[in-house]
C-alpha cells in the first residue's frame, strides 16, 4: 500500500518543551486514522508538521514522497486545524471561492455546500455564523480541493450530537470514495466511530498503534486505591504503585480485583476505583511489558 505521509524519528521542541519525541509513522493510503491522546500530548503538533505549518527539530516529515514545505506538494491534503479565523465580513460561499483558487480540480461548490448542511448558509457573512456552523464551515473547507488526505484536528469541537453525527457520516463516505483520513480526538468514542486503526500519543511519544478493539481493551484500565501496609499480590494488576499511604493498583477488572482484596483478607479502608487517564492507561501497560523484558 502506498505510504502518503510518514514521519521517521521526528522531535519537535518548542524551548525547553519536548512536544514530539522521535516519532516515526506512516499513513498509507486509504487509511482512517485516528490520532488519540490527552491535552498536550503532541497531535497537533504533529498535524502542523505534516501539513507543512511547523518543521521538526529533527527526523524527517514526508508528504506524497516529498516534502510538505513544498506549495504543490499540499495541493494534495485537505486540513481542517484545531481552530480557524475565517475573515468575519466574508460570506460562506466567498470563502469556498477563496480557498477553491487554490487548488486545480476543486469540488463543485453547492455539491460541497450540501454535503456540509450549509447550502442554506452560502450568503450569509461568516460573523453570523453559529459556533457549530463555523465548525461546519472548517471542515468542509478541508475537503474543497478534492484532497487525496484529509488531517482533521478535533473536527467535531464544539458540535452537537446530530452535527456531529453527519459530520462522521461525511468522513465516512469520503473515505468509502478512496480518501485517506487523519484525525485527532480527546475521545475513545469517536475514533471508535470512525477508524479502523487507532494511534495513541503521550508525552510525545506513540503509546500504541493499533486496532480499535485491542486500545479499547487497554484504556478500560481502571485504577484502585486504599489504605494498606503492604501491596498486597493479587492477579489481574497490570501495575502497582504507592501514593503515600495509599496502595494504588491498575486493573482491566476492578470488580474482581475488589473480591480477591476482600477475599484474601488484607486490612485496608477508604477504596476508591477511578477511571484511568488515557495517558495512566499506557503508561500502566507499557511498563507491565517492560517489567516482563
Ligand atoms: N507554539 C508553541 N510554543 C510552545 N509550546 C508549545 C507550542 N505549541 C505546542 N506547545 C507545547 O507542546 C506540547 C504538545 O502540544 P500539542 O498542541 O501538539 O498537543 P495536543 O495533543 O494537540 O493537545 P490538545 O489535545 O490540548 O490540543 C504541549 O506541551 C504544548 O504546550
Amino acid at each position: 500500500m502506498t505510504t502518503l505521509a510518514r514521519t521517521i524519528e521526528v522531535t519537535r521542541r518548542y524551548g525547553d518543551v519536548l512536544a514530539l519525541d522521535r516519532v516515526s509513522l506512516d499513513i498509507r493510503e486509504g487509511e482512517l486514522v485516528g490520532l488519540l491522546g490527552p491535552n498536550g500530548a503532541g497531535k497537533s503538533t504533529l498535524i502542523n508538521l505534516f501539513v507543512g505549518l511547523r518543521r521538526p527539530t529533527s527526523g524527517t516529515v514526508e508528504l506524497f514522497g516529498g516534502s510538505p514545505s513544498d506549495p504543490v506538494t499540499r495541493r494534495g491534503i485537505g486540513v481542517t486545524p484545531q481552530e480557524t479565523g475565517l475573515p468575519e465580513s466574508l460570506r460562506v460561499g466567498e470563502i469556498v471561492d477563496v480557498v477553491a483558487a487554490h487548488f486545480p480540480a476543486p469540488a463543485a461548490k453547492d455539491e460541497l455546500l450540501g454535503r456540509f448542511g450549509l447550502d442554506d448558509l452560502a450568503r450569509r457573512q461568516v460573523g453570523g455564523l453559529s459556533g457549530g456552523q463555523r465548525r461546519r464551515l472548517a471542515v468542509a473547507l478541508a475537503f474543497v480541493g478534492n484532497p487525496r488526505l484529509v488531517f482533521l484536528d478535533e473536527p467535531t469541537t464544539g458540535l452537537d450530537v446530530e452535527a456531529r453525527r453527519a459530520l462522521w457520516e461525511n468522513i465516512r463516505s469520503y473515505h468509502a470514495g478512496g480518501g485517506t483520513v487523519l484525525l485527532t480526538s480527546h475521545y475513545l468514542e469517536e475514533i471508535e466511530a470512525l477508524a479502523q486503526r487507532v494511534v495513541v500519543v503521550g508525552g510525545g511519544r506513540v503509546l500504541a498503534d493499533d486496532t480499535v478493539n485491542a486500545v479499547r481493551d487497554i484504556v478500560g484500565v481502571r485504577r484502585v486505591s486504599f489504605h494498606a501496609p503492604e501491596p498486597p499480590d493479587l492477579p489481574g494488576v497490570v501495575k502497582s504503585e504507592r501514593d503515600g499511604d495509599r496502595v494504588v493498583l491498575f486493573t482491566a477488572d476492578p470488580d474482581r480485583l475488589v473480591i480477591d482484596l476482600v477475599r484474601g483478607g488484607t486490612p485496608f479502608s477508604g477504596l476508591e476505583i477511578t477511571p484511568t487517564t488515557l495517558e495512566e492507561a499506557f503508561l500502566a501497560l507499557t511498563s507491565k511489558e517492560s517489567a516482563h523484558v
